[in-house]
């Protein structure tokens, strides 16, 4: 079903809460990448142009509920105004007396970005309080932050239910671009799957078995795998109580006749750190005190031989801790293949899409998606809550 867009109803003078992903890559307080601040800028310059008063909301980490210093937006609110060429006023918090002064003094066609919603614990329960609170601020509601769709949070799905929600320029335009991809996707699909949101992302691969015929696994999401082989994996990242669950992927990919492609070397270090001492080993040869930091040569090689066979390849989750020099090798192969490669090529997610800009592949992609697991739970064809909440055409 179709979703209305914010040009499908009236938003002449009139006060919008837009949900947006700012939840932008950080360097200490420096945004490494602004790929999501970038994306939603149409839909806020329509917005003001329409002379509606733009209250913008996002998340930024997982703060828990608490204030937490370094998850503060101010970096955003201060890039976003460079990018707009105008002031965004920044308020302390997402609601309460001061928030709805600020938004009282707002003149048309003006831009407030609240505080991380994430720092109410109410946010991520759905509260229908904390949700009617920011719904308070405005009279429509629009979704922009296709990269949070797959979470029914207050500020995705809550407020839909107390205003008429529309999607954002954004919203639509991931749709329309992963809606081709799930509908008819070319074959070979090869689907590769990294990072370190293993809890969040395993379930996933698991529906994406009977979507696709290569299956990828590096980056952190690797040492699960390792260890359901068999496999010490020293003091690397890894989810035990969801070792079981990747051996039984393991079977099923037998059964199922897919090929699964698992990291057959690493890299590994001493300590999470660009100078600790490091080596290359077999995956059967992790030592105990030192953890694995990056896929190794072999399986880089072997990996991207993969994507040069593919018609459409999709990608969520560096292959290594690629924000350090010496672990990003992995990371940066597998663009490569995908820059050289002919297929239908879509890359998800903050920092996935923070590599490839780094790596400097990012015009060779097909299409670039604020969104890594949302994207991949678009593809194992589920109806993201975010978009769900919307109004239908
Ligand atoms: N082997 C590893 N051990 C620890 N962290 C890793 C490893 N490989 C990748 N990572 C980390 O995963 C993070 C990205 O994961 P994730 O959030 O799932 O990706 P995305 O933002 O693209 O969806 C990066 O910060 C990277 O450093
Ligand atoms: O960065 C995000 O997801 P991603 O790492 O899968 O791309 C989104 O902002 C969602 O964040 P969350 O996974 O903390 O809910």
């Amino acid at each position: 079903m179709q979703k209305k867009s914010v040009k499908d109803i009236d938003v002449k003078g009139k006060r919008v809460f837009v949900r947006v992903d700012f939840n932008v890559p950080l360097d200490g307080d420096k945004i490494s990448d602004d790929t999501r601040i970038q994306k939603a800028l149409p839909t806020i310059k329509y917005l003001m142009e329409q002379d509606a008063r733009v209250i913008l909301a996002s998340h930024l980490g997982r703060p828990k509920g608490e204030v937490v210093e370094k998850y503060r937006l101010t970096p955003v609110a201060k890039r976003l105004s460079e990018l707009l060429g105008k002031d965004v006023v920044m308020a302390r918090d997402s609601i309460g007396p001061d928030t709805k002064q600020l938004v009282e003094a707002m003149g048309a066609g003006d831009v407030l970005l609240l505080e991380n919603v994430r720092f109410h614990s109410e946010e991520t329960k759905n509260d229908e309080k904390y949700a009617r609170q920011l719904a308070e601020l405005a009279d429509v509601f629009v979704n922009d932050a296709f990269g949070a769709a797959h979470r029914a949070h207050a500020s995705t799905t809550g407020v839909a239910e107390v205003l008429p929600g529309v999607a954002g320029f954004l919203m639509e335009k991931e749709l329309e671009m992963l809606g081709k991809v799930v509908t008819s996707p070319d074959h070979p699909f090869v689907a590769i799957i990294g990072g370190a949101k293993v809890s969040d992302k395993i379930g996933v691969i698991e529906n994406l078995l009977s979507k696709v015929d290569v299956l990828i696994i590096g980056g952190g999401m690797a040492n699960t795998f390792i260890r359901a082989q068999g496999f010490s994996v020293g003091k690397s990242l890894l989810e035990q109580d969801k070792v079981e669950l990747a051996k039984d992927i393991i079977d099923r990919a037998r059964e199922q006749k897919v090929e699964l492609l698992l990291p057959t070397d690493a890299v590994v270090a001493l300590a999470m750190e660009p100078t600790a001492k490091q080596k290359v080993v077999p995956v059967n040869e992790i030592p105990e005190d030192w953890m694995v930091l990056d896929i190794g040569p072999e399986s880089a090689e072997q990996f991207a031989a993969a994507v040069r066979k593919a018609a459409t390849v999709v990608w969520n989750g560096p292959m290594g801790v690629f924000e350090m020099e010496p672990y990003a090798k992995g990371t940066e192969a597998v663009a490569k293949a995908l820059s050289e490669s002919n297929a239908a090529t879509i890359v998800g997610g903050g920092d996935s899409v923070a590599a490839v800009n780094k790596i400097g592949v990012a015009d060779k992609i097909t299409h670039i998606s604020t969104g890594g697991g949302a994207s991949l739970e678009f593809l194992e064809g589920k109806e993201l809550p975010g978009v769900a909440a919307l109004q239908d055409k």
